[in-house]
């Protein structure tokens, strides 16, 4: 099935941004770039916070988030409700994360992960789907980790 998907990276994740946007094209996907539009010094918050409101906002879309490690833009990105942002690094995580997290954003590293690894893990991000059963409860359960929330 085809994926929507929301695109955006830091200076670090820059150089990397116009292959990932062909590999999620070729694999029949629809890729919505967010920017930036140079590799400009820029803080990955703002660009994680632009990716998962829209992720949020466009229901049933993905994200794919990239800075140096990929660890910044994650942790910046699961601060946002009802994403659940995954730091992968080879195409068992990107997979696992689908099937037992549900993850809707994939972030990965440019200074990290090669082009081979990436191409791989997008296609094992889009072609994997959420099990559902046992997951679910504890996917439902990652919203009540916050402060404030109140699901028992
Ligand atoms: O936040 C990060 C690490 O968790 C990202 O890798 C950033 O891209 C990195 O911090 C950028 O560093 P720079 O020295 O400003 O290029």
């Amino acid at each position: 099935m085809s994926k929507k998907f929301y695109i955006a990276t830091d200076h670090a994740g820059f150089a990397i941004k116009d292959f990932v946007k062909d590999v999620v094209k070729n694999f029949g996907c629809e890729i919505i770039d967010l920017g930036p539009d140079s590799d400009d010094r820029v803080d990955y918050p703002d660009f994680a916070r632009k990716c998962a409101h829209k992720v949020i906002e466009d229901e049933g879309s993905f994200g794919i988030l990239i800075c140096g490690t990929g660890i910044g833009i994650s942790i910046a990105a699961n601060k946002v409700p009802g994403i659940r942002a995954a730091l992968c690094h080879d195409t068992y995580t990107a997979k696992l994360t689908r099937m037992h997290n549900d993850a809707n954003i994939l972030c990965f590293g440019e200074r990290v992960v090669g082009k081979g690894v990436i191409e791989d893990m997008i296609e094992a991000f889009i072609n994997t789907e959420f099990e559902g059963g046992r997951h679910a409860d504890r996917v439902e359960k990652i919203e009540g980790c916050s402060f404030g929330a109140d699901l028992g």
